[in-house]
């Protein structure tokens, strides 16, 4: 019978993609069949959610493909991590400093975490945007180091991550206030472990970070290029990682789009669960001004809060900026805050509603996201890393312009419209395969968007 649940994931790995077959499908345990009924088992209720809300069709036609039955799923849940299986660590070699386990520098929670109170999931307002990326961060908090480990959140700026990360670290020390669990950016790990250099201070640094139960570390992204820095919290992560202790990273980008990441970093960043955090609908940040206008006492009225909402595309700390400034011009001038009051302050400083969208403001978009030049997008160069970029580039050009194919082709250095519409057609397909490429490509398009 096992061998039916086997045939059954080798077809699903050819229809999912690999991170979702990995994430989803791999924690799986196949249980046993009933007549026309396979029971299979899973970690816990999130995987069990989503299986059920994503994947109980695709599944069942794979296995009643098999053989002559239409079969029906039955998932149950089995909270015993110990049946998830689970990458194994690479064996690392051990230094004189891992061996030596003493707990120098830790002394209590309080003095060291950096955990920020303000930041909880009490406050942080979930919607379609980050939905994933919250539910995998409560799942986290309940559950530490037993089924998404690490976790890695990545989305772009002002959306919250960091928000969320010092969520999941409050939940954990309301719940467990013996457990050590650290914030720290990367800045702050890298001028940390320059500074133990400098002063010859590296096992006080090892022994720290390798005490630790919950290690957050955000905008990982910071650490590309610095070989030092990756080959130190290469260690530290491993080191946690063999002993079950939670690790969280944030990042502005998937890790297969962090420039200079070493490879070992980047695949151990995957072993885990990666969710993403997505701009926010209108109604999730009218939601989010309300709750930051409750948290200062600032009345907002509902047109205000339209407006604000409709004229920040996506950075939520920008959002939050404005309705501070209007709070603080009313409270100051003793008047009520209202529409006209709040366009006339913002006059300056809001985005334009009707920003133009135009091939140009594309071509820059894009080549800055993918960190290339302008002039490359439109050079007939058939680098790998410059040929994706451009067809990217030509995709949005033709959804979001009403430019002609030709037009297009004119824009990209004089190209023939066969080429653009060929590269349409392949980013068009690449866009149904690949979770990456569309996360991309949705957010360089809300990132154009007026
Ligand atoms: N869903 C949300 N609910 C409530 N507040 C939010 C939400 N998303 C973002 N915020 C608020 O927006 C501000 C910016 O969020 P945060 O600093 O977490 O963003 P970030 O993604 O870490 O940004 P960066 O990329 O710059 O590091 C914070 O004040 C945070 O509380």
């Amino acid at each position: 019978m096992k061998n039916i649940w086997q045939t059954t994931l080798k077809k699903l790995e050819k229809n999912i993609s690999p991170q979702n077959f990995s994430t989803w499908i791999k924690p799986i345990n196949f249980i046993s069949i009933t007549d026309d009924q396979v029971n299979l088992e899973v970690p816990n209720k999130f995987i069990k959610g989503w299986i059920k809300d994503n994947y109980q069709k695709v599944i069942e036609e794979a296995i009643s493909d098999i053989g002559t039955v239409n079969y029906r799923i039955s998932i149950s849940i089995n909270d015993n991590p110990e049946i998830r299986e689970k990458p194994q660590p690479e064996k690392q070699e051990k230094t004189e400093i891992e061996t030596n386990k003493k707990n120098l520098s830790l002394k209590g929670n309080d003095q060291f975490s950096n955990i920020n109170k303000k930041y909880t999931f009490e406050s942080f307002v979930s919607g379609p945007s980050n939905q994933f990326a919250h539910a995998a961060a409560m799942a986290v908090a309940n559950n530490p180091a037993t089924t998404y480990n690490p976790l890695f959140i990545y989305g772009g700026v002002g959306l919250g991550k960091t928000h969320i990360v010092h969520a999941i670290g409050n939940e954990i020390l309301n719940k467990n206030n013996n457990l050590k669990i650290c914030y720290y950016s990367s800045e702050k790990f890298t001028n940390e472990l320059i500074n133990s250099l400098r002063h010859a201070k590296m096992d006080e640094f090892r022994n720290k970070f390798r005490s630790i139960d919950v290690l957050l570390i955000d905008d990982i992204q910071f650490i590309a290029g610095k070989k030092s820095t990756q080959e130190e919290f290469f260690h530290t992560f491993n080191a946690l990682y063999e002993s079950h202790k939670q690790i969280v990273v944030t990042s502005d980008k998937f890790p297969k789009e962090i420039p200079d990441l070493e490879e070992r970093l980047r695949s151990r960043f995957e072993w885990g669960l990666i969710a993403d955090i997505q701009a926010p609908d209108i109604e999730t940040k009218q939601a989010i001004l309300k709750m930051k206008a409750d948290q200062n006492n600032i009345e907002l009225p509902e047109d205000v809060s339209f407006f604000l909402a409709n004229s920040v595309i996506s950075n939520v700390r920008e959002l939050e900026g404005y309705l501070i400034r209007i709070g603080a011009f009313s409270s100051l001038t003793s008047t009520p805050i209202n529409l006209e009051m709040a366009k006339n302050i913002l006059k300056d400083i809001i985005i334009e509603q009707n920003k133009e969208i135009t091939v140009e403001n594309i071509q820059k978009t894009v080549a800055t996201h993918y960190q290339i030049k302008t002039s490359d997008l439109k050079s007939s160069k058939r680098l790998k890393t410059l040929v994706l970029p451009r067809q990217v580039a030509m995709y949005i050009s033709r959804k979001l312009t009403s430019s002609s194919y030709p037009e297009i082709g004119t824009k990209f250095g004089g190209k023939d419209h066969s080429t653009i519409i060929h590269a349409i057609k392949k980013i068009e397909k690449n866009l149904e395969e690949d979770l990456q490429l569309r996360t991309t490509v949705e957010k360089l398009i809300n990132s154009i968007k007026p």
